[in-house]
């Protein structure tokens, strides 16, 4: 810590004695780099962070230079005035460019915002207003009181104090609650909407943030070049700094500011040969891609990651360290009395597959209910029309007593549901505290405002999450793997760690999704423990399971699924037994063998 505190302030002092070294040339390029760099943290946040693809920064750019440019020289406004308002313009459009990331992800999201950045650049060309394609010239001078801003010495200084606050807020943004959950969205955004992470908002805030980023850069630009033209804002120069941001490392904020610097660097040598550059910026952008995926922010770890595989570097077992006994919860008074779920006359066709048809059950508050089926029969489709992944078709889902059917995932999380899923979907860049953080963390979207103007509740908000994290942690025995990223750790564990985040959502009802499934006989017992605790801590449990030992020690009530439709309901030893079961399993009518309760979490599972 005190190293980096020692560094910074050692880059902080090289910044402000810069200029010296600098002839007057030189200045004006290291003012443009500080702008790129600016723009590229504002991609940075949407693109790396939040893993919305926006091709549109560059227009959030011109969007704050114009409406600069138009409000001083044809409105007749103030520098600042106009500034605020070019901000807020940015702002806005950003906002605008994000709508279609609420409906559409990935290749789709990128080539829509493409689109609006070219009708951008084509609106600027073509309008009067914007000055065509000559652009707009005479943008007075900013002023401030005692320093003269025409100067590009001075100008630098101002640029470098809002560089260094804009860096500041983005790294408080990553490190702090908000962009934990656009981390957790970029790696999953369907497990992050399931631990209550308001996907559609944080999306809308990705957007919102690259506005801003870009509407600052636009205005610092007609204030240092007093001119703007649509060259400027072309999509050549929006793959160039998607270019620094790859290249940079995206996932990572200083990352984007070194690719900016490094490639208005390149830019400048080579400017005398545009044909080559361009060439060597795409040489550059897939050769990042395939060797360095994590760009140049990430080439430390994974060079001393490589040395420690070959032995040349000691330690960096992210995996050592041992899984502890669970501590069992304390016993909670009983819930109240009354279902916890109700599915009501619910179907879920896709296409011409009818995966459920017209199920009814109801799961009494406190109970364990065991959900079976032989693969296929619609029970993780239940799970995924009960957790909003899917609206139902038809029918009707309440959750003690409140019709939630068809509502967004984050809203049942809030409501109270936590989920696992059959093939785990922990958040793959997270470690596994920052995990359980993100289901931890009950903070809405409304709230952000705290991150402008109040960073110490901010800051203290995360502390006392992080406390609680440590104490789940300690619960389930994953204090050792706290800092470990959950690919490195296997896959018992994993499993475990996916119960503990579910439950840091502080659920009344959970949904377990094949829990058991690659778990050893050991782990299975283990299991069965977690989950009576957890009942016994007053939360509602409905698990799917093959494991039918498990089932049969665990559960109060078994609901059997086939062909989308309920076969069988009631007591695990009458519904083993029922004829219909047993067709449905095995196609015959042979009595399957079902391990008596107290032996079944032994290694003697019945896979059905
Ligand atoms: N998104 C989807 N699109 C199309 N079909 C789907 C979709 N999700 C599920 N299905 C189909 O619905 C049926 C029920 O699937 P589901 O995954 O719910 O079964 P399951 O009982 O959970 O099976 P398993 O035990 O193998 O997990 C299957 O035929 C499956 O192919």
């Amino acid at each position: 810590m005190r190293y980096r505190v020692g560094g910074i302030a050692l880059l902080g002092v090289a910044a402000w004695l810069l200029p010296y070294q600098l002839d007057s040339y030189a200045i004006h390029v290291v003012n443009v780099m500080l702008l790129y760099a600016l723009l590229a943290i504002g991609l940075g946040l949407a693109m790396g962070i939040a893993g919305q693809i926006n091709l549109a920064q560059v227009a959030f750019f011109g969007v704050g230079a114009y409406v600069t440019a138009i409000l001083t020289t044809k409105s007749g406004w103030g520098f600042w005035a106009a500034a605020v308002v070019a901000i807020l313009a940015a702002a806005a459009i950003g906002l605008l460019v994000g709508t279609p990331a609420l409906r559409m992800q990935s290749h789709y999201l990128g080539i829509v915002t493409l689109g609006l950045a070219l009708a951008f650049t084509n609106w600027v060309t073509n309008s009067h207003l914007a000055g065509g394609a000559e652009g707009i010239t005479g943008i007075p001078r900013p002023q401030l009181p005692g320093v003269d801003l025409s100067s590009e010495y001075l100008f630098y200084y101002v640029e470098l104090i809002v560089f260094a606050v804009a860096l500041a807020f983005g790294i408080f943004v990553v490190r702090t609650p908000l962009g934990r959950r656009m981390r957790a969205m970029r790696d999953d955004a369907l497990a992050a909407g399931a631990v209550g992470v308001e996907v559609p908002m944080l999306r809308m805030t990705a957007f919102l943030f690259a506005g801003v980023y870009g509407g600052i850069a636009g205005v610092l630009y007609a204030g240092l070049i007093r001119y703007v033209a649509p060259e400027t804002f072309s999509i050549a120069n929006m793959f160039l700094l998607l270019a620094m941001v790859i290249i940079g490392g995206r996932q990572s904020l200083v990352g984007c500011v070194i690719g900016a610097i490094s490639l208005a660097l390149v830019r400048e040598l080579l400017v005398d040969y545009p044909t080559y550059a361009q060439v060597a910026y795409g040489s550059v952008v897939v050769l990042t891609v395939v060797f360095a995926p994590t760009g140049l922010a990430g080439l430390p770890r994974r060079v001393t990651g490589w040395l420690r595989r070959r032995g040349w570097l000691p330690g960096g077992a992210a995996t050592a360290g041992a899984l502890r006994p669970f501590q069992p919860y304390g016993q909670a008074p009983a819930p109240q009395a009354g279902p916890m779920l109700e599915v009501t006359g619910v179907s879920k066709h896709f296409r011409g597959l009818t995966a459920l048809q017209d199920i009814t059950l109801t799961v009494p508050a406190g109970q364990i209910r065991g959900i079976v089926g032989p693969n296929g029969s619609g029970k993780t489709t239940l799970f995924n029309v009960v957790s909003g992944l899917y609206k139902p078709s038809a029918g009707r889902v309440a959750i003690a007593g409140t019709d939630l059917t068809a509502a967004r995932p984050y809203r049942l999380a809030q409501a109270g549901i936590a989920r696992t899923f059959q093939n785990l979907r922990l958040f793959a860049a997270l470690t596994v505290r920052e995990n359980v953080l993100v289901a931890l963390d009950r903070s809405r979207i409304r709230s952000i405002w705290r991150y402008a103007v109040w960073q110490v509740g901010v800051w203290r908000h995360d502390r006392e999450l992080r406390r609680r994290a440590d104490q789940i942690l300690e619960r389930f025995g994953l204090t050792d793997f706290a800092d470990s990223l959950p690919g490195a750790l296997p896959y018992g564990i994993q499993r475990r760690v996916e119960v503990a985040r579910a439950m840091a959502a502080t659920p009344r009802l959970l949904l377990l999704d094949e829990p058991a499934a690659g778990l050893n006989g050991e782990e299975v017992r283990q299991l069965a423990e977690i989950v009576r605790s957890i009942r016994g801590a007053g939360v509602t449990v409905v698990v799917i399971e093959h494991n039918m030992g498990l089932v049969m020690s665990l559960c109060d009530q078994v609901t059997v699924l086939s062909n989308g439709r309920i076969i069988a309901d009631g007591e695990p030893a009458r519904v083993a037994v029922d004829p219909h079961v047993i067709e449905a399993y095995l196609g015959d009518s042979t009595v399957i063998d079902v391990p008596a309760a107290e032996e079944a979490t032994q290694a003697t599972e019945v896979k059905l």
